[in-house]
């Protein structure tokens, strides 16, 4: 028999510098991000960016932080998205969180209205490292190696040749 898994839920404060926003919560039970709304109208002209206030500020434990991500519906419907993808939300942060969108679209205007829900906060465990200066790392597999060194980037046409 499988052993059951609880899942800890770990408590973060927020404060609401604007009465209407909802506390953020999430849509579905295992869901990965809650939405962040917008306080303020606005209109992004094609390939205008802005930074949108949320009217929300928390207070993420230490080892923990916050990363902004775009919602997959605004960019595939409106091209917008999140220029600094993702956001990072430091725990020691205590201002309001800020979404900093881009309207992607080469042709349409996107216009956001108060309450519309723009984004997404992922909360996730963060480490902190201390780097050691050494003269040679350590080996590994990959070495060098990176920007397609794995393959991948063949055309669709050659791979349906059986280049796979
Ligand atoms: O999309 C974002 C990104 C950052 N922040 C806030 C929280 C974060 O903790 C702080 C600093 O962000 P970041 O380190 O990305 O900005 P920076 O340009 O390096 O500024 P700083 O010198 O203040 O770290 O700004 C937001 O509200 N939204
Ligand atoms: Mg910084």
């Amino acid at each position: 028999m499988r052993a059951s898994i609880v899942a800890t839920v770990t408590e973060v404060q927020i404060h609401r510098l604007d009465a209407d926003v909802p506390i953020p919560t999430y849509a579905h039970p295992a869901d990965a991000g809650t939405d962040l709304v917008s306080t303020v109208d606005v209109t992004l002209e094609p390939g205008e960016r802005t930074l949108v206030p949320t009217g929300v500020a928390i207070a993420l434990p230490e080892g923990f932080a916050g990363f902004i991500h775009p919602r997959s519906g605004l960019a595939l419907r409106h091209g917008l998205s999140v220029v600094n993808t993702p956001g990072t939300i430091d725990a020691g942060y205590r201002g309001e969180i800020k979404v900093l969108l881009v309207n992607h679209d080469l042709r349409e205007a996107v216009h956001i209205a108060r309450g519309d829900r723009i984004a997404q906060l992922v909360v996730q465990r963060v480490e902190q490292v201390r780097f050691t200066e050494v003269d040679v790392l350590s080996a590994s597999v990959r070495g060098a190696g990176g920007y397609g060194s794995s393959g991948g980037h063949a055309s669709i046409e050659a791979t349906t040749e059986g280049s796979l």
